[in-house]
C-alpha cells in the first residue's frame, strides 16, 4: 500500500482530473459516498446509542470491511481475493474469486464462486451463488443467492432463493408451476436499521474536505440518518467543486447552522463528521477550526474523519493543537504519510482507505512516490523477498550463511547472547558470536548451537581498539558483520570501528553503542565500502546521528530516516512504534507489525540478530532490514498474546516466537 504526502496526493488528483478527464466533481462523490458507508458500518457496529469505538488498525477495501475478530472467529479461507471480518458471530467462508464477507451477531454464509459480497446480521448467512452476488441477512437466516447476478436480502424472517439473472432456469421453475422466491434489496452499505435513532453533525471547512462532507451528508440522508451541517465559516465563501455540493445539500434541504452564528451542542448528536480540514491545511487549525475540533473532542461522540483528523499533519504524523480524535478515519484514495507515524496514528483511529478513482497505479509512475505500508504483499511483490521462509531440500548448514557478531561485555553479555540466538532462529546456518575473553565461563554453554570467539581482553571483560585485527581476520570467512549489541565505549573505538568499516568484505549491521560511536565520528570522510551497511538506531540514536534532538527526530520519522539514508548511503531502521526503514535508493517501509509489549530491554538486540541472520542467508540490505523488522514484530505479537499480559514480555520470548 502507498503512502503518500499531500504534495504527491494533489499531484495524483491532479493527474486523474486533467490527463484522464474524470471530473472533480465525481471524486468528491466517490468521497462522500466512502465516509457516508464508513459512518453507517460505525453505527451497525456499535449499535443504537454506542460508545465511541476508538480503535487502530488499518483496512483497504469495500464498506465496513475489516474489523476482525471482536467476538467470533473469521473464517476466511477462500481462492482469489478475500475480506472477511466477523463480529459476535462466525464470518462463512469466502468463495472463490473475490469475496468479502462479514458477519455481525450471526454466522456468515458462504461466499460463492465469482464475486460475492455475504453480510449477515444476527441471522445465518446462506450460500452465495455464483457469478456476482450480494448477499445480506438481517435477524433472519439468509436464503442461498442463484446463479448470475444476485442481490438477496433478508430482515427478520428466512430469505428465500435469490432471483438470479439465469432466465433458463427461471423459465424451468415457472414450467413447473413453482413461484420463483422473489427478493429485492436496498443499498446495503447504506442501510440502518436503527437509522432513525442516528443524528450526526457534519463539520464543514471552506475546502474540497469541507465538499466531502458535504456529499457524505446526502448519503447519510439517503441512509435515513438525521445529518446537520455546521459549517466552519459562512457557506457563501466556499468555491468550486465545494460550493456545489453546498448548492446540492441546500436544495435537499438538510439543515445548516454557521459555527459562531447558531446554538450548538455537539453532544446532542450521536456522531460527527470531521470534514473541517484535509490535505490543503496549513499549519494550526484557526478561528472557527480549532473551536470546533476542540468543541468535538469534549463531546465524547464518535468522530469519522474525512481523509485526515482534523489538525494532522499529513505529512509527518505530528498533531497541531487542537487535533481531532477520531474513532475512524476514511482516508480517500491513497494512504497519507502522517496517518501511520505517531501520534498522528493514535488520533486517526482505526484507518480505512476507501478508492475514490484516483487509480493507485498513477502513484506507481511517479518517481516521487516513495513510502509503502509494509505488508506480505509489499514484501512479496516490491521487495521480491520470498515470505514463507522455504528451505531447500538439498540445503545444508553451509548453504544459510555465517553471521559474526562483535558485542557483549561483562555487565552486557546478555544483549551479545540474545543477538546471536536471534540470528540463529532467523535461520542463519552457523553464527559465531566474537566477545571479549573474560565473558568466556559464563557463557559458554548458554546457547550450545553458537560458536564462540574470544577476543584478548586484557582480564577486563570490555572491548578495546587492539581486537579489530581479530575480527578482520575472522570476518574473512563470515557473510555479515554485526556489532554493538552490549559493545560498549572504549579508548579508540572509533578508529577500531573505521577499520572494521574500511576493512570487511561483508554486509555490516551496526546497532547500539556502535552507532553512539559512528555519531561522534565524521565518517563521511572513510572510504566508501563495497558492502552494504544497515543502521538499527531507536530514536534517542537517531538523534545523536543526525544531530537532531529526539522530539525533532519523533516530529518527522518518515523524512528524516529518508534524507539520512540518501545523505550517507546506508539502509536505516529508525526504530520505535511503526519502524521506518529506509533505503538509499529513497525507498520508505512503515511496519505494520508489533506490539506495545516489544518496549523492553534486549528487543533492539534481537532486532539486529533476526536481520544480521537474513543477510546471512542471501537477503539484500533492504530485504534484510524490511522483513526482519516485520517477523521480528510478528514474532513480538505472537509472544505477547502466549504470554497473556503483554506486560510480561521480555525480548528471549520475542526469539522463542520466531
Ligand atoms: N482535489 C480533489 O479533486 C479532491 C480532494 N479531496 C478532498 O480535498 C481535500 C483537500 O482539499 P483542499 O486542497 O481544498 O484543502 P482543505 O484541506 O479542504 O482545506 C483548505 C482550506 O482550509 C483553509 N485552511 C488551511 N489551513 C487552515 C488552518 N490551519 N486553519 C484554518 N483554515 C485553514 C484554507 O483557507 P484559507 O485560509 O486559505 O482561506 C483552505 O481553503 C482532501 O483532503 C480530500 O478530503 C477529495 O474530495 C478527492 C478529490
Ligand atoms: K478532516
Amino acid at each position: 500500500m502507498y503512502l503518500v504526502t499531500a504534495e504527491q496526493m494533489r499531484e495524483l488528483d491532479r493527474r486523474t482530473i486533467e490527463e484522464l478527464g474524470i471530473p472533480a466533481v465525481a471524486l468528491m462523490e466517490n468521497a462522500g459516498r466512502a465516509i457516508a458507508e464508513e459512518v453507517v458500518a460505525l453505527c451497525r457496529r456499535r449499535g443504537p446509542g454506542g460508545g465511541r469505538d476508538r480503535g487502530n488498525r488499518w483496512s483497504n477495501g469495500g464498506s465496513s470491511g475489516g474489523d476482525g475478530g471482536s467476538g467470533g472467529g473469521a473464517d476466511g479461507s477462500s481462492n482469489g481475493s478475500s475480506n472477511c471480518s466477523s463480529s459476535g458471530g462466525n464470518g462463512g467462508n469466502g468463495g472463490n474469486g473475490s469475496s468479502n464477507c462479514s458477519s455481525s451477531g450471526g454466522n456468515g454464509g458462504n461466499g460463492g464462486n465469482g464475486s460475492s459480497n455475504c453480510s449477515s446480521s444476527g441471522g445465518n448467512g446462506g450460500s452465495g451463488g455464483n457469478g456476482s452476488s450480494n448477499c445480506s441477512s438481517s435477524g433472519g437466516n439468509r436464503g442461498n443467492g442463484g446463479n448470475g447476478s444476485s442481490n438477496c436480502s433478508s430482515s427478520g424472517g428466512n430469505g428465500g432463493n435469490g432471483v438470479s439473472g439465469d432466465a433458463a432456469a427461471a423459465e424451468t421453475a415457472r414450467a413447473h408451476g413453482e413461484r420463483a422466491g422473489f427478493q429485492v434489496s436496498g443499498d446495503n452499505a447504506l442501510t440502518l436499521a436503527h437509522a432513525d435513532a442516528e443524528r450526526w453533525f457534519i463539520l464543514v471547512g471552506k475546502g474540497n474536505n469541507g465538499g466531502d462532507g458535504l456529499a457524505a451528508a446526502r448519503h447519510l440522508r439517503e441512509a435515513g440518518i438525521a445529518a446537520t451541517l455546521v459549517y466552519a465559516v459562512p457557506p457563501e465563501s466556499l468555491t468550486g467543486v465545494a460550493a456545489l455540493q453546498r448548492d446540492a445539500a441546500a436544495a435537499l434541504g438538510l439543515p445548516a447552522l454557521q459555527y459562531g452564528r447558531d446554538r450548538l451542542d455537539l453532544a446532542e448528536g450521536s456522531g460527527i463528521v470531521d470534514a473541517l480540514l484535509g490535505t490543503g491545511a496549513a499549519g494550526a487549525p484557526r478561528g472557527a477550526y480549532a473551536e470546533l475540533i476542540a468543541a468535538a473532542n469534549r463531546s465524547g461522540k464518535a468522530i469519522v474523519s474525512a481523509d485526515i483528523p482534523s489538525g494532522l499533519d499529513a505529512d509527518t504524523g505530528a498533531t497541531h493543537e487542537p487535533c481531532i480524535q477520531a474513532s475512524v478515519t476514511v482516508c480517500l484514495a491513497l494512504l497519507k504519510r502522517g496517518l501511520v507515524q505517531y501520534p498522528g496514528a493514535a488520533a486517526a483511529g482505526r484507518v480505512v482507505v476507501r478508492s475514490i478513482g484516483i487509480p493507485s497505479s498513477l502513484a506507481g509512475e511517479e518517481d516521487g512516490v516513495s513510502a509503502h505500508l509494509l505488508t506480505p504483499e509489499v514484501l512479496q511483490q516490491r521487495l521480491g523477498v520470498d515470505v514463507t521462509r522455504r528451505r531447500s531440500p538439498e540445503g545444508h548448514k553451509g548453504t544459510y550463511g555465517h553471521v559474526l557478531l562483535a558485542g557483549g561485555t561483562l555487565r552486557m553479555s546478555g544483549a551479545g547472547l540474545l543477538s546471536a540466538r536471534a540470528a540463529l532462529r532467523a535461520g542463519a546456518g552457523l553464527v559465531t558470536w566474537a566477545l571479549p575473553q573474560q565473558l568466556l565461563p559464563y557463557v559458554a554453554g548458554a546457547a550450545p548451537e553458537l560458536m564462540l570467539a574470544p577476543a584478548e581482553d586484557g582480564g577486563a571483560g570490555v572491548w578495546n581498539a587492539a581486537t579489530a585485527d581479530e575480527l578482520l581476520r575472522l570476518s574473512g570467512q563470515r557473510d555479515v558483520l554485526a556489532i554493538g549489541p552490549g559493545l560498549g565505549r572504549f579508548a579508540g573505538d572509533t578508529e577500531w570501528l573505521r577499520r572494521l568499516w574500511e576493512g570487511t568484505a561483508c554486509p555490516l549491521v551496526l546497532d547500539a553503542d556502535a552507532l553512539n560511536i559512528l555519531a561522534e565520528a565524521d565518517y563521511s570522510g572513510w572510504a566508501q565500502r563495497k558492502h552494504p551497511v544497515i543502521l538499527t538506531p531507536h530514536p534517542g540514536e537517531m538523534a545523536r546521528l543526525a544531530g537532531r534532538s529526539t522530539a525533532e527526530v519523533q516530529a518527522d520519522r518518515i523524512g528524516l530516516a529518508l534524507a539520512y539514508a540518501a545523505e550517507h548511503q546506508v539502509t536505516l531502521v529508525l526504530k520505535g512504534a511503526h519502524t521506518v526503514i529506509a533505503t538509499s535508493e529513497g525507498q520508505a517501509y512503515v511496519n505494520t507489525t508489533g506490539h506495545p509489549g516489544m518496549g523492553t530491554g534486549g528487543a533492539g538486540d534481537v532486532l539486529t540478530g533476526v536481520i544480521s541472520g537474513l543477510l546471512a542467508q542471501g537477503l539484500n540490505a533492504a530485504q534484510a532490514a524490511a522483513f526482519g523488522v516485520y517477523l521480528h514484530g510478528e514474532a513480538g505479537e505472537k509472544a505477547a498474546c502466549e504470554r497473556g499480559n503483554p506486560a510480561s514480555l521480555i525480548a528471549g520470548d520475542i526469539i522463542e516466537a520466531l
